[in-house]
């Protein structure tokens, strides 16, 4: 029935199962789990194994049993056919009845006679219907035999038997009973046993795929498939659990190269938005910042101030001291002006030592108030090693709105007031405007022009005397170098020798101009037989170069003049950048006849113990000192004090900037040697210096004259 019931449940939907030519569908049975698949297959099997094992044994039994009735009633009838077979010969029907009555212990035969061979009947038994297994017997129901009953080899009469059918078929049906319910309960045995089987076979699965299913929906790779199950099933929870080990690796290992990669990902946004040394915002940090500044300021309508920090000299320290010191002082410094802002402020590192500020709702006073407090804060010694360092910055500062609405702009504007700041003295601050705006263009067009200067022979030479004080007699000259411009006239040297000197063009002047000066001394010796120096401003670019001593060479080389015939100006301040780096190559020029000047002495803060130290033959004063030296009493007492001093170290004074008679006498009085200034001249063209000359040579002839006739009136 079980069997039937789950044939009638899946028969129908299989007449049409997809994919298997020639067999009908099945789509539900497709869909149904492992489990009900098996258990189908078993039921299914189980069954019909029963049902075709009880229908082959009822259909043996069946057949069988009816054999042994028949057989049996074979025998039966042949021993009472053999037994009669004296009371038919003697005729003697009574005793045949006898005989025939022992089927009476037989219920299920019904009726036994004996027919003699003329057909009259000799006998008979006849069960009484109460003696009959069945309650009515129809004639459909009994069966008759006929055995004969043999004499010699003679049939002297025939036994007619009838036996109940019914009866016989009756224990047929209850043996049948008995065995289909055998069958059944054996049916319900296997399949309870299939059963219990599925279930040793479908839990472990059940449980491995549980597991599949909480890992695949919770992602919990922790968990793992039961193994002390069957054989073949912990083989396959071994193999299912060595798998997810493998993805619980793999998928450790990705989550590990993700964390790596996302570290990284963090590392690079740090870079790319941080500086590396001081961990600073950087420049494009900077733009991003500054512009929700802007933005906010712009709602708000406040002002922000940008202030451009740069620290002086501190290139000197990097080459000095090393990048080591360098880099502490940038550290130092951007730890002080992180110390110095404020939460809202941004500070940012956008170069080698630049750092920016951008302050908002800044005023002009409060953005000076603050440039002054950086000033404070960054000037303030940094000990490095147990020794000092002395940092100062430049500040340029430039305000939103007011110079521009561009963080480009605001950052540029506020470079060129730094840029200002620096060049008017260093440790300041400037704020930007238009006019400095005018004068920064100038320099960049300067800067533009001038390396076509020397090509387009646009710059020249010209040459201011000096006097001795002794004599009144030419001394030597200073070349100065001027510009003539096709479209803007004479430009000053003021004016282009600093752009020249920052831009690193002065080099390359420079070795024009001592080239120049070389000619032109080799030409006035020649043409007026005197050897008369002229001085040369050397500026500190070019000591730094380190091919003066080379330029030098060649100059005097390829234009023929004399050594001795040209001097060299150095600027105190240029002497200071480096004293003990410059001082041996300019020691060889003098000891190759070079002599040499410290210009513009007492601006330069230089260290007096520095002066024995270098390579010097002449001190310069500086013309400011020499402009008040009649109504100011400290200008007078630094000449005087410069000119005892230098004397002191051998060295002769020249003084510069003499403009009128009285400075002149004042400065011959203190014993100066040597003077120079509009007093004497203003700076000249070469062909206008003949004068100066042929007076210096017609003095040096008298000289020799002179001395040619005491040295004859002495032998006289
Ligand atoms: N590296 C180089 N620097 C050079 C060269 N040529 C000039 N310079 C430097 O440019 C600065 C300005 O020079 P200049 O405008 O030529 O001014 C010089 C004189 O004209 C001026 N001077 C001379 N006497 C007087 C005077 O009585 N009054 C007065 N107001 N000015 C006077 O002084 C300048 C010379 O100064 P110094 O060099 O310190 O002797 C200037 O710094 C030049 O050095 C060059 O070829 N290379």
């Amino acid at each position: 029935m079980a069997a039937w019931t789950l044939f009638r449940r899946f028969a129908p939907k299989a007449l049409s199962a997809p994919g298997t030519p020639g067999l009908p569908a099945w789509p539900g049975l497709q869909r149904a789990s492992i489990r009900r698949k098996l258990w189908l297959l078993s039921v299914l099997t189980v069954s019909l194994t029963a049902l075709i094992s009880m229908v082959l044994v009822i259909a043996l039994t069946w057949t069988q049993r009816l054999q042994e009735a028949r057989e049996g009633y074979q025998l039966k009838g042949r021993i009472v056919a053999d037994n009669v077979v004296p009371a038919v010969v003697f005729n003697d029907p009574q005793t045949a009845s006898e005989i025939l009555r022992t089927f009476v212990n037989d219920p299920t035969v019904l009726r036994a006679a004996l027919i003699l061979p003329g057909g009259q009947g000799f006998a008979q038994y006849s069960r009484s219907p109460v003696q009959t297994t069945g309650a009515d017997l129809s004639p459909g129901d009994s069966q008759t035999l006929r055995i004969p009953v043999m004499q010699s080899q003679t049939v002297v009469a025939t036994l007619l038997l009838d036996y109940d059918r019914a009866a016989l078929y009756r224990g047929l049906w209850i043996s049948i009973g008995a065995l289909a319910l055998a069958t059944l309960l054996s049916l319900a045995v296997s399949l309870y046993a299939a059963r219990r089987l599925h279930r040793m076979i479908q839990d472990p699965l059940h449980d491995l795929s549980a597991v599949m299913k909480r890992i695949s929906q919770g992602g919990d790779y922790s968990m793992r498939a039961p193994t002390d199950v069957a054989p073949e099933i912990t083989e396959m929870s071994r193999s299912f659990n060595l798998m997810i080990e493998q993805i619980e690796q793999r998928r450790q290992a990705l989550e590990a190269e993700l964390a790596e990669r996302k570290r990284m990902e963090r590392q690079l946004e740090h870079l790319a938005l941080h500086d590396t040394l001081t961990q600073l915002p950087n420049r494009n940090n900077l733009f991003i910042r500054l512009d929700q500044l802007i933005a906010t300021a712009r709602r708000s309508h406040t002002q922000v101030a940008v202030f451009f920090i740069d620290l002086d000299r501190f290139k000197q320290i990097n080459d000095t001291l090393g990048h080591n010191v360098g880099d502490v002082v940038l550290r130092e410094t951007a730890a002080r002006l992180l110390a110095l802002t404020r939460a809202s402020d941004v500070l940012a590192r956008i170069g080698g030592d630049e750092f920016v500020i951008a302050m908002p709702d800044a005023s002009l006073a409060s953005a000076a108030l603050v440039a002054g407090k950086i000033i404070d804060c960054l000037s303030q010694d940094m000990v490095h090693d147990g020794k000092a360092l002395t940092v100062t910055p430049s500040i340029g500062i430039s305000l939103f709105p007011d110079d521009s609405a561009s963080i480009v702009d605001l950052l540029k504007h506020a470079d060129m007031a730094m840029y200002h700041a620096k060049t008017s003295g260093r440790n300041g601050f400037r704020f930007f405007s238009a006019d400095l705006r005018d004068s920064m263009v100038r320099k960049v067009d300067i800067e533009m022009h001038l390396r076509d200067a020397i090509r387009n022979r646009e710059l020249f030479m010209v040459y201011q005397p000096k006097f001795d004080f002794a004599g009144n007699r030419l001394a030597s000259f200073e070349a100065l170098i001027r510009w003539r411009h096709p479209t803007q006239g004479l430009i000053p040297p003021g004016d282009f020798i600093p752009v020249a000197e920052e831009t690193g063009l002065i080099v390359e002047i420079g070795e024009w101009v001592l080239h120049e000066v070389a000619r032109q001394s080799h030409l006035w010796e020649r043409d007026f037989g005197l050897k008369v120096p002229v001085a040369v401003n050397v500026s500190s670019r070019q000591l730094r170069d380190g091919r003066l001593e080379e330029i030098m060479a060649s100059a005097i080389e390829s234009t023929q003049a004399s050594r001795d015939c040209l001097e060299l100006e150095i600027t105190e301040s240029a002497f200071m950048e480096d004293p003990e780096g410059i001082a041996p190559a300019l020691k060889r020029l003098q000891e190759q006849g070079t002599k040499i000047s410290i210009d513009d002495f007492g601006t330069g803060y230089s260290s007096l113990s520095y002066l024995k130290k270098l390579p010097l033959n002449y001190l310069k004063l500086d013309q400011t000192f020499v402009r008040d030296i009649e109504r100011d009493p400290n200008d007078a007492a630094i000449c005087h004090a410069t000119i005892s001093l230098a004397h002191s170290l051998g060295l002769e004074v020249i003084a510069e900037g003499i403009e009128t008679p009285s400075q002149f006498e004042y400065l011959s009085r203190l014993g100066c040697d040597i003077g120079q200034g509009y007093y004497y001249s203003r700076p000249v063209e070469a062909h206008e210096c003949s004068q100066w000359l042929d007076t210096r040579a017609g003095q040096e002839r008298d000289d020799a004259e002179l001395a040619r006739r005491t040295l004859a009136g002495d032998r006289a």
